[in-house]
């Protein structure tokens, strides 16, 4: 009783009147503590709110842990990309739980397998499954042994084993068994290799990049409420590979044909997607395509190419040139194997006139196309350029936003004009094939974007280059995996409308408000007792 007493407030006198109120002030304060007046009352409101803060930390530790997420179990999952020029394995892994939300999955790997792409083991179709071993190997590693037997792993071969195809089928299905070998006997759960196709290929790249972007669903918010708030602006895709290249965006406009059709139903959201593959305009069959059409420029044995640097010098054949699908039988100069050698001059205005020369844009059957005949509609909204249209632009230092296609131009016909010795000496550690091609790939790229796609000075800005997003390449890869795992649904999932963080988050502000609320109308209600008692 007496400590609560001891508690009362007292009002001092303003300075002035100090020294006629300081013997009341005594009396009242020992009167105040000799005979405490409604004690018991005060000592119900304490206990209440004794109570009441205690109830509010409760309140916010059962938010805290009822809230709290699960332990998480972890799934993992493994894409082999047997591309033209190299494979590449991937392991994914995500939370169990939450499969169905967008973001989720992570790359937590990528072996890169040694040597070519797996076409290029057609003469000796059992070496490409042995090239894969050492990758799969890398993979047990990753994964925890008992996850081994539920991982799934898919390989899907794209350009390099369609042009494989269309030379021989028998030694292509070779070299698909022979891989196909190599993972049956791998401890993981074996679901397929096989040659995706040019669509799947596009559409697989759009929907890794738009799920790694988060575009299909904005994160639980409570201004996700308001639909004017959802973003619902997907980006489209291009992918550079070796031995072809693909667009693949969002239309309004009506798709004129068939086969550049892909209509998707992605988390409660329908989309009309236009995509294109184009075989042989990969950088590698594109620069065989230039050199077809630059050996009118070859005298005494050397043939000199406007798209190397200058100094550069290589030998090459002309049935080294000759041994693709993409030069057709009337566009070869001899049929008599002749060994040459290429010599750079770095001229970026004929390097331009050669490749251009690749592009046909002057027939078109549909109301609109990009090249050699091919529809394609106005192009529409921003867009994420990856593999070689990032390769390339990361190493000229354009990949960033700011640089504009003027920028670009620039960069590339400064770089093709150095001596190929200097680009060496300045960069020992780039691989000499990447290297000795970054000329031509500068010119290829642009004139594949401007004068094939038609972007231009304008939205040139629209495009980022993309090489990872939060972690994962941008690829088709991922795509694929989340379309068979079924990991994409069709409608929204019910979910909370607040994320965890936010409704932990709501919790504590109201209460922390609530409480303060409660001392202002406590400090407020109560009377200090030099008021009760008209000292002032
Ligand atoms: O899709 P396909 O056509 O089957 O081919 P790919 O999958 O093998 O093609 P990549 O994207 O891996 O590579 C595209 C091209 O970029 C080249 N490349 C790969 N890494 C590179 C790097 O770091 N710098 C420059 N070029 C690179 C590679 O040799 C190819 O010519
Ligand atoms: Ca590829």
């Amino acid at each position: 009783m007496a400590g609560l007493a001891t508690l009362h407030v007292v009002c001092l006198p303003k300075k002035t009147e100090r020294h006629h109120t300081y013997n009341l002030i005594a009396t009242e304060y020992s009167k105040a503590i000799a005979k405490p007046k409604k004690t018991w009352k005060r000592k119900v409101l304490c206990i209440l709110g004794v109570f009441f803060a205690l109830a509010i930390v409760a309140l916010i530790i059962t938010a805290v842990m009822q809230n709290k997420p699960l332990p998480k179990n972890i799934k993992y999952g493994i894409v082999l990309d047997a591309g033209s020029s190299h494979t590449s394995l991937y392991v994914y892994n995500w939370p169990a739980e939450k499969e169905n939300d967008t973001g989720v999955v992570k790359q937590v790997e990528e072996c890169k397998v040694e040597g070519n792409g797996i076409s290029h083991y057609f003469q000796e179709p059992v070496k490409a499954g042995l090239s894969i071993d050492a990758c799969v190997t890398r993979a047990q590693q990753v994964i925890p042994a008992n996850q081994h037997k539920e991982t799934p792993i898919y390989l899907g071969a794209t350009a390099g084993m369609r042009l494989l195809r269309l030379n021989n089928h028998t030694v292509a299905d070779e070299v698909l068994s022979s891989v196909e070998n190599s993972l049956r006997s791998s401890p993981f759960d074996f679901q397929g290799a096989r040659i995706i196709t040019g669509q799947e290929e596009g559409a697989y790249g759009w929907i890794t990049i738009n799920y790694l972007l988060k575009n299909f669903v904005e994160e639980s918010s409570v201004l996700n409420l308001l639909p004017s708030f959802r973003k619902t602006e997907t980006s489209g895709a291009l992918d550079l590979g070796g031995a072809s290249t693909q667009i693949t965006f969002v239309s309004d406009e009506d798709i004129e044909t068939q086969e550049n059709t892909l209509h998707f139903r992605l988390y409660g959201k329908s989309y009309n997607v236009y995509t294109h593959s184009y075989l042989c305009y990969g950088k590698d069959q594109a620069l065989r395509l230039q050199l077809v059409k630059n050996i009118v420029n070859t005298r005494n044995g050397t043939m000199w190419d406007p798209c190397f640097n200058p100094g550069y010098r290589r030998n090459t054949s002309t049935s080294e040139l000759y041994s693709s699908p993409c030069v057709s039988q009337h566009t070869r100069f001899t049929t008599t194997p002749v060994n040459f050698e290429i010599k750079g001059t770095g001229d970026y205005q004929l390097c331009k006139a050669n490749i251009q020369s690749i592009f046909n844009v002057s027939y078109c059957p549909y109301s609109q196309c990009s090249f050699n005949g091919i529809f394609q509609p106005v192009l529409q909204g921003k867009f994420g350029a990856f593999s070689a249209f990032y390769f390339v632009m990361d190493f000229l230092k354009v990949a960033h936003e700011k640089a504009t296609l003027e920028d670009v131009k620039e960069r590339v016909q400064s770089h093709c004009s150095r001596p190929w010795d200097q680009v060496k000496a300045d960069f020992p550690k780039i691989k000499t094939k990447y290297l000795s091609e970054y000329c031509f790939s500068g010119v290829y790229i642009l004139s594949l974007l401007e004068l094939g796609y038609g972007f231009n000075a304008d939205n040139w800005k629209e495009i980022s280059f993309l090489g990872k997003i939060s972690g994962s390449d941008a690829g088709w890869t991922l795509g694929y995996m989340l379309n068979l795992t079924n990991m994409i649904p069709a409608e929204l999932p019910p979910s909370p409308p607040l994320s965890h963080g936010v409704y932990v988050g709501l919790m504590v502000f109201f209460s922390v408000l609530l409480l303060f609320i409660v001392l202002i109308c406590w400090l407020g209600f109560r009377k200090p007792r030099c008021l009760q008692k008209g000292i002032i």
